[in-house]
């Protein structure tokens, strides 16, 4: 499965949005991938994983499990592992940082794949990556259905993507005017409880 395969999945699933939107890293983007559109489909969510599983295997070989940042990696996390036939578990936000809770625990010297949706700065999947150190797991690699920085994205570990785009986003004080005159969308999880 290519990029464009895996956009004509966003795409017929009403999943490529255009508008106004702050992301989670607070950058501000005129798209949004609203990957649950593309997720509630089981049969799209299983083409899409498989082929992540897949691709993860063919680059850095078998894995032990695999482990996401709630909330948008919990589904494509379960799904991509259950191809991978490993265990899945996620990492949730606790006081501001993401911790693994709920008795989730990883064994000395399994061999952790990090499962995030999309992936845009990085910063998310960095410190979801530090959250599986911090509970003793060794994250051999990174694994994403789109990586939107077109390759940009550093996550300290190789990051396999299913999909690579390269999407604008700006700083709060740098909006292009046109982008500054719609009304703003804050879709994701990580400013919920504030
Ligand atoms: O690479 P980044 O700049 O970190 O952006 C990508 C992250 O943003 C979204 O999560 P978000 O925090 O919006 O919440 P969600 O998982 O509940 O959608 C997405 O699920 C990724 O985790
Ligand atoms: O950067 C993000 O927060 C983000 C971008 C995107 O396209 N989709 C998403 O769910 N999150
Ligand atoms: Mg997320």
């Amino acid at each position: 499965m290519n990029t464009e395969d895996v956009l004509n999945e966003f795409r017929d699933a009403g999943a490529l949005r255009e508008g106004h939107f702050v992301l989670s890293s607070g950058l501000h983007s005129p798209v949004f991938l609203q990957k649950n559109l593309v997720f509630m489909d089981g049969a799209r969510c299983e083409r899409l994983c498989k082929a992540l599983a897949e691709k993860i295997v063919a680059t850095v070989g078998p894995v032990d499990v695999a482990i996401s940042p709630a909330v948008g990696g919990i589904i494509p996390g379960y799904e991509t592992a259950k191809h991978l036939k490993v265990r899945s578990m996620y990492v949730e936000r606790e006081g501001g940082g993401f911790k693994l809770r709920r008795g989730f625990s990883v064994e000395p010297g399994e061999k952790v794949v990090m499962v995030e949706d999309i992936v845009t700065t990085g910063l998310s999947s960095r410190e979801c990556i530090a959250a599986i150190q911090a509970a003793g797991g060794e994250v051999i690699a990174a694994a994403c259905i789109v990586d939107r920085s077109g390759g940009k994205a550093d996550v300290g570990v190789p990051l396999v993507a299913l999909a690579s785009l390269d999407v604008p986003a700006y700083p709060a004080d740098a909006l292009p005017p046109e982008l500054a005159a719609l009304p703003v969308e804050d879709p994701g999880s990580r400013r919920l409880s504030k």
